[in-house]
C-alpha cells in the first residue's frame, strides 16, 4: 500500500506539488496522470524518499521509504530506466541488485528471461541497448527482491506495441497476486486498459481521483445546441448547471435520456447529446486538464 498525505513541494514560489493527497490499495493498478510539469515525478520522487517533501508525508507499507530496511524487498522503483550504469551488462546489473538484496543470484537468469532479455541480450553493455531494453532491464530491477509494490514512471515509454502488450500483463498479474502499483504514463490508452484507479493532476494539484470505472462512468452528459442560450435557460429550470467545455459544448450532471426528451418538449434543437465518458480516459483528461498550464499549451 502507498498512502500519500498533503504532500507538498514548493521550489522558491512555485509549488511543484500542492497539497496532495491519494492512496494505492493492493490489488489495484493506479494510473498516474498529468500533462508536462503536472508534478508526476515529483510526487513520485517523494515517495521515494528521492527529494524531500516541502511538507506533508508519503509512506509505503505503513513506513516513509527511507526507513524500509533493505527497500528493494518491498518496493520496486523504477524512475529513470536510463539511470543504470552503462558499461555495465544487463546480467551484471541484476546480479548486483540482488547481491545488494542478500538474494541468491541464481535468480537473475529466469529473471532476464521474463523480461525478454535473455540469451546475448543479458551479456550486452546498457550503453548498446534501445530505450525499450533499458525498460525492460528496469522493470526486471525494480522486481528483483519480489516486493509487494511498484512505483514506476513512465514504463511504457520506448516500448513497441508488443513490450506494451507484454507489460501490460506483467502488472496486471502482478496486482491480481496482490501487489500494488503505481504508475505514470502519457499513453492514455494503456492507463485506460490497465488501470483500475486513477489520479489525474494539474498545476501540482489533483483534479481528479478515483475508481476508473466511476470516474468514466459518471463524466456526465455533453450536449450541444444551435442556440446556447435557450439550452442554458432549458437546464436551469430542470434544475441542471452545466460546465462549458472547451470545445464549446456544455457538460451537464445527467444522462441524455433526461435530457433528450426534455430538450424536445422544449423545442430546444440539439446538435449533439452523448455520454460524456464515450470519449474515454482521452477526452477525460484533455478537458481536466484544459485550464492548466501545460494542458492548455499542448492545444
Ligand atoms: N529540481 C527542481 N527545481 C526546480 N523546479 C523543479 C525541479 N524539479 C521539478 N521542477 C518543476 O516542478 C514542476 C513539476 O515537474 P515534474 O517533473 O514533477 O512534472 P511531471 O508531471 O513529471 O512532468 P512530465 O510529464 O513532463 O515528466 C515543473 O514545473 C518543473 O519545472
Amino acid at each position: 500500500m502507498i498512502s500519500v498525505e498533503n504532500l507538498t513541494k514548493a521550489y522558491g514560489a512555485q509549488r511543484a506539488v500542492d497539497d496532495v493527497s491519494f492512496i494505492c490499495e493492493p490489488g489495484t493498478v493506479t494510473g498516474f496522470l498529468g500533462p508536462n510539469g503536472a508534478g508526476k515525478s515529483t510526487t513520485m520522487r517523494m515517495i521515494c524518499g528521492l527529494t524531500p517533501p516541502t511538507s506533508g508525508r508519503a509512506t509505503v507499507a505503513g513506513v516513509p521509504y527511507r526507513r524500509l530496511g533493505n527497500p528493494g524487498r518491498h518496493v520496486g522503483v523504477l524512475l529513470d530506466a536510463s539511470a543504470q550504469h552503462a558499461g555495465r551488462t544487463g546480467r551484471e546489473v541484476l546480479a548486483l541488485a540482488a547481491l545488494t538484496m542478500g538474494l541468491d543470484t541464481q535468480r537473475v537468469s529466469a529473471r532476464l528471461e521474463r523480461v525478454g532479455l535473455g540469451g546475448a541480450s543479458a551479456k550486452r553493455r546498457i550503453r548498446a541497448y534501445s530505450l525499450g531494453m533499458r525498460q525492460r532491464l528496469g522493470l526486471a530491477y525494480a522486481m528483483i527482491g519480489d516486493p509487494a509494490v511498484l512505483i514506476l514512471d513512465e514504463p511504457a515509454n520506448g516500448l513497441d506495441p508488443e513490450g506494451i502488450h507484454w507489460m501490460r500483463g506483467l502488472l496486471r498479474d502482478f496486482a491480481d497476486r496482490g501487489g500494488t502499483v503505481l504508475l505514470s504514463s502519457h499513453l492514455l490508452r494503456e492507463v485506460e486498459v490497465i488501470a483500475d484507479r486513477l489520479v489525474v493532476i494539474g498545476n501540482g494539484r489533483i483534479l481528479v481521483e478515483g475508481d476508473k470505472e466511476d470516474l468514466l462512468g459518471a463524466a456526465g452528459t455533453l450536449v450541444r445546441a444551435s442556440d446556447p442560450a435557450a439550452l442554458e435557460a432549458l437546464l436551469q429550470r430542470m434544475g441542471l448547471t452545466g460546465t462549458r467545455t472547451a470545445d464549446g459544448s456544455v457538460l451537464v450532471p445527467s444522462d441524455p435520456q433526461t435530457i433528450g426528451p426534455a430538450a424536445a418538449a422544449a423545442g430546444v434543437v440539439l446538435l449533439e447529446l452523448r455520454p460524456a465518458g464515450a470519449g474515454g480516459l482521452e477526452e477525460m483528461f484533455l478537458r481536466l486538464t484544459a485550464g492548466t498550464e501545460t494542458g492548455a499549451a499542448a492545444r
